[in-house]
């Protein structure tokens, strides 16, 4: 949690805000929807008025959430600032809450920054449950039904092809080479829009920009903006407003970007259909305005694409053997004389646990993006007041000892059954992991980036050998994998840039030599 970046005397502000008008963190007695006055879910001893807010480090809190998880049990409640935040720990808790109960469960907190500043209210995944946020996942749905997915499929493959020649010819730039795959792959589904390198291309810096600071917006006790909503109307010129000419400038930009890549999807339109120029036909009752902030809201998605996509070679240089097996499999199923394909893919139960393996270990998102109730509601002997922020704890959950046993381990088997097939554990059917949320909330690019992830991934086995590097005295540098070497402060958590040795496979170069590089970014 950023709080650090509030300064002290803001803290007291809001402590002292919080006190005069009564923001009260302990359930009312006398509530009738709680006869009984039964206790919110257990949680830390406090402080008066900030209550946990200090006991809570500036970054990678979700670590700190996971020791309480362990010390109170798999569904807690702490205090910050008189704000109530219930968080969910095990598979089991946040499935019975989330899933079973999405009808109370599915809202989001109040995100004045993000929402009403830089979204102004169009982005599906922090405006409200309501109206406007169903209106749009139905648009969204729509774009990325098993149809439309399907015939992204060799959009994905081509894209994965690139990276292969462009990171063979600039190996130590390979970072870029991972932004260019994820943002081209959104980019040419989304809006028909060819990217070029990642350098060059009109779209791909800002949109990693402002996926940045849209995040960093979200990032608890970033602005004291979502800490006392009423600041929102000060005029920009009054004294110590220098955050709000800055957010109405990031609102500006954010909203030049969305609009142009808007235009961009209706000139390619003709050439490449994509699901901005389908949505402009069809219109699913959207404006022009709604559905360039819908485009823009995932244009924002190739971060997190790029942090799982790099998660997976940290992987791959941090055991070997995972990646000398996985290779094993590719070579006997897809063999030395072609890329493989999706077509490969229920043959590759291997890399498919592999890749979900990634997406457990480390994940992106490891608070999720957190709900808020809308209903009092009784819970295992537990009291969850309506307007209550409700996080699942994806680190928790992935962490959870009777769904992942031994969870430090890097272990791709613990998704494959005595056979060696892919098995379903028992909370998620499918997926096995809950990167991607859940409910009514759920990620609705899952398949998607499940697919882009997957596809990249089967390409680099197929191609790439993924080694250490050596230091001065020839040993080699073993990348740390603590939970410390992946960055915090924003919604997604990327390895910090670790040392990697990357060569080509014996009898790919002759594959490269035929796959084009996009040469222009009007190509
Ligand atoms: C590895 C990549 C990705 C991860 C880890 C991820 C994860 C998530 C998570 C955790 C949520 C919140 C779920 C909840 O509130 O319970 C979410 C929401 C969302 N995601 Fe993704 N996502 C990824 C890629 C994508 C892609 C590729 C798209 C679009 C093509 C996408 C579109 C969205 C949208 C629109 C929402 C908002 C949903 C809502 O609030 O109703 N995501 N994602």
């Amino acid at each position: 949690m950023s709080i650090s970046s509030i300064s002290e005397l803001k803290v007291i502000l809001v402590a002292l805000l919080g006190s005069l008008v009564g923001v009260g963190f302990y359930v009312s007695r006398g509530n009738p929807n709680n006869p009984k006055n039964l206790p919110l879910p257990p949680g830390p001893p406090g402080l008066p008025i900030i209550g946990n807010l200090l006991q809570v480090p500036a970054e990678h809190y979700w670590l700190k959430f996971d020791e309480w998880i362990q010390e109170y049990g798999p569904i807690i409640s702490v205090n910050l600032f008189g704000k109530r935040i219930v968080i969910l720990g095990t598979p089991k808790v946040a499935a019975d809450l989330f899933d079973r109960r999405s009808a109370i469960y599915s809202d989001r907190p109040r995100w004045v920054m993000a929402n009403d500043i830089l979204a102004r209210g169009m982005h599906v995944g922090v405006v409200g449950y309501g109206d406007t946020h169903r209106r749009f996942r139905r648009a969204i749905h729509a774009g990325l039904q098993p149809k439309a997915l399907t015939s992204y499929h060799s959009i994905e493959e081509q894209n994965s092809r690139i990276f292969l020649k462009e990171v063979s010819s600039r190996p130590k730039d390979f970072r870029n080479s991972v932004k260019r795959y994820t943002a081209s792959v959104i980019m040419a589904t989304m809006y028909g829009h060819k990217v070029s390198t990642f350098e060059a291309d009109p779209y791909v810096k800002r949109i990693f920009a402002s996926a940045a600071r849209f995040a960093g917006s979200l990032a608890p006790g970033a602005f004291l903006v979502d800490i006392i909503p009423a600041l929102k109307y000060i005029p920009s010129w009054f004294p110590g407003a220098k955050w709000k000419r800055g957010s109405a400038e990031w609102a500006k930009e954010d909203y030049t970007l969305f609009m142009e890549m808007l235009e961009a999807a209706r000139t390619n339109g003709s050439k490449q259909s994509s699901f901005i120029s389908e949505g402009l036909s069809n219109a699913y009752g959207l404006t022009d305005e709604e559905l360039a902030y819908i485009g823009g809201t995932i244009s924002q998605t190739p971060d997190t694409l790029m942090s799982v996509s790099s998660g997976f070679l940290l992987a791959m240089v941090r055991w070997p053997e995972v990646q000398k097996r996985a290779q094993i499999e590719i070579d006997r199923i897809v063999g030395r004389r072609r890329f493989p394909t999706f077509a490969d893919r229920t043959n590759l139960p291997y890399v498919t646990a592999m890749v979900k393996e990634v997406f457990r270990w480390r994940p992106v998102a490891p608070l999720g993006v957190p709900h808020a109730s809308t209903k009092d509601d009784i819970y295992n002997g537990y009291f969850i007041p309506a307007g209550t922020t409700v996080i699942s704890s994806i680190w928790s959950i992935h962490r959870d000892p009777n769904t992942y046993p031994n969870p430090d381990d890097f272990n791709p088997d613990r998704f494959l059954d005595e056979n060696g097939n892919e098995k379903n554990t028992e909370e998620s059917k499918v997926l096995g992991h809950h990167l991607y949320g859940f409910g009514r909330r759920l990620c609705p690019g899952a398949t998607m980036a499940d697919h882009a992830v997957w596809v990249f991934a089967a390409h680099v086995l197929w191609a790439l050998n993924l080694e250490r590097e050596l230091d001065e005295d020839g040993n080699e540098i073993i990348p740390p994998v603590d939970p410390l070497q992946f960055t915090s402060g924003g919604e997604a958590s990327h390895p910090v840039p670790f040392p990697c040795k990357i060569s080509i496979r014996p009898g790919v170069e002759e594959f490269l030599d035929e796959i084009e590089l996009p040469g222009s970014p009007q190509d």
